[in-house]
């Protein structure tokens, strides 16, 4: 019966009528989707999206009861809707079926889903992203080449998250928008979703890889240090939102995969651009720093953790006095080096001074030309920040904590002004502010430099703060950098009305002559 049931929805569009008139409408992908867990969680997390379900052919209405692993049993009336017969080459196993108890051709609902915390928010969360038009970035989307590229990515629900019954507030539904259902409630204590929309370069949902990441992000800052420039690409966010998942590689239980992250990715290009013949007349060698600054001193993680100094000569030029710069002949020694630096990062969480995501990592990739100076031609530099959720947090009044936050927070206002001046081309870049600005003072001058920023956040509604703060971080770096591009043209677009306003002023308007010369 309950093999019947799932070859039944395989490939159907369903409409799921819930107790509160509420209606979903999804695509049932396989049996073993309908057979994990929760076929009511199931469905309305993934595809409940109205626009994809067909024109019916015939229709007929199922009652279909199921238990979750935790024996917690679900009714819901499904109102199929079948396009044709569905083949379905069914593999059964006796433990999945399990899980789906008992099918009733009943057409009386009885719903048990408010056992979800803040189910109100889900359900009109729901509701909202039944209304979205999705377009996911795939990897043949144009790039586009641009100096200061400001992204965001949202990470999916994690295993405690989904544990907790948290509920997604996040929702992106791409073309560089993301959108954020803040819950709120009003005096009468009716709930309400004030959804906020913020848009930039790109948005990566939960099902974006890694890859897909870099190939829009890092990848394009590659070949400019090659021709000169000095690139940087900032990984930004509160703790837990995927800053190091995302620079350092995917986690495969604790071990940390590190030739899965951008910091690898980016190694592997550097050396396909270094043993291509159009940059091998340039003589170059490819060395590797790796470093971390916590409260303000910089420690060396290719040297045992060595403390730096961070010194300025007369000519403004700063040094990092003593970083290990190690020479590397191949992505894999690259790997290598991320792998000791960041056992070395991680060991340090234990000890009494450094926590990691209390510390800004930074990898810099430098390519030397082979002359007796080993002249700097190009340098990217890959920044994993620390967390920023304890920056605005004031409530701990613990000495050490105090001082480690204002130091992020100070790094991180440097950092969004040194961005800003760059994208304004200005004399000034306010690097002094931190010793992070100060090692990066080199990333924030020059035509060529290129910057990237991606922005992390957390889905859960437990994180709807924090993710609210680093968006608004992420939105004020980019929207300064794009007023500052629309600049120009806007005054040239705007100067034809400026212009016949000050004349009908002055009594001289005389539009035609006026338009003709400016055409
Ligand atoms: N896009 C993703 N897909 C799957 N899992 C992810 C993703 N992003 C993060 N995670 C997982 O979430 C957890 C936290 O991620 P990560 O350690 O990268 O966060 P972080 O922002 O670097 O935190 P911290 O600031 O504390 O170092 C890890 O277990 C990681 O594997």
């Amino acid at each position: 019966m309950e093999n019947g049931l799932s070859r039944l929805l395989v490939g159907l569009s369903v409409k799921i009528s819930r107790s509160d008139g509420r209606v979903h409408l999804a695509t049932v992908k396989s049996v073993d989707a309908v057979k994990s867990t929760v076929m009511v969680e199931w469905a309305e997390r993934n595809n409940c999206r109205g626009k994809e379900v067909s024109k019916p052919i015939n229709t007929h209405i199922v009652c279909l009861s199921v238990a979750s692993r935790s024996q917690v049993r679900q009714t819901c009336m499904f109102q199929a809707t079948a396009p044709a017969p569905v083949p379905a080459p069914v593999p059964t196993s006796e433990s999945s079926q399990a899980n789906l108890a008992t099918v009733h051709s009943s057409s009386v609902l009885t719903s048990s889903e408010a056992s979800r915390p803040n189910q109100k928010f889900y359900d009109m969360i729901q509701d909202f992203r039944e209304t979205l038009e999705v377009t996911p970035l795939s990897t043949t989307d144009h790039i586009e080449s641009q100096r200061i590229c400001v992204c965001v990515r949202k990470r999916p629900l994690n295993k405690q998250e989904i544990n907790k019954k948290e509920i997604d507030v996040v929702s992106v539904p791409g073309k560089g928008t993301l959108l954020v259902h803040e819950p709120k409630q009003k005096v009468d204590l009716t709930k309400y979703l004030d959804n906020q929309i913020f848009h930039f370069d790109y948005s990566f949902d939960e099902t974006a890889t890694n890859d897909l990441v870099y190939k829009f992000t890092a990848k394009p800052l590659v070949q400019s240090i090659f021709e000169g420039a000095m690139a940087t690409c900032f990984a930004y966010g509160q703790t837990g939102s995927g800053k190091t998942h995302t620079m350092g590689g995917d986690f495969t239980g604790r071990q940390q995969n590190s030739a899965k992250g951008i910091y690898a990715l980016a190694a592997h290009d550097v050396f396909t651009y270094l043993n291509h013949r159009r940059y091998a007349n340039l003589d170059l060698s490819a060395y590797v720093s790796f470093f971390e600054i916590y409260n303000g001193k910089v420690f060396d993680l290719l040297n045992k953790k060595a403390k730096l100094r961070v010194l300025e000569d007369d000519r403004q030029q700063v040094q990092v006095v003593g970083l290990e710069e190690v020479y590397v002949s191949s992505a894999e020694e690259v790997i290598k080096m991320i792998q000791m630096g960041s056992a070395c990062r991680t060991s340090g969480q234990t000890s009494a001074n450094a926590n990691s995501s209390r510390s800004h990592a930074i990898l810099q990739i430098v390519l030397r030309r082979n002359d007796r100076a080993t002249t700097l031609l190009g340098k990217f530099s890959l920044v994993d920040l620390a967390g920023n959720e304890r920056g605005t947090d004031v409530s701990s009044n613990d000495r050490s904590t105090l001082v480690e936050t204002a130091e992020i927070n100070r790094s991180l206002l440097a950092l969004k002004e040194c961005i800003r001046s760059l994208g304004m081309n200005s004399d000034h870049i306010p690097f002094r502010m931190s010793t992070l600005t100060k090692v990066l003072r080199d990333s924030f001058i020059g035509e060529k430099s290129r910057t990237c920023m991606i922005a992390m956040v957390s889905p859960g509604m437990a994180s709807c703060e924090y993710t609210m703060n680093t968006l608004r971080y992420a939105d004020r770096v980019d929207e300064f950098v794009k007023a500052m591009e629309q600049t120009s043209y806007n005054i040239k677009a705007e100067l034809p009305d400026l212009l016949n306003h000050s004349r009908k002023i002055l009594g001289l308007y005389k539009p035609q002559i006026y338009y003709d010369s400016v055409h």
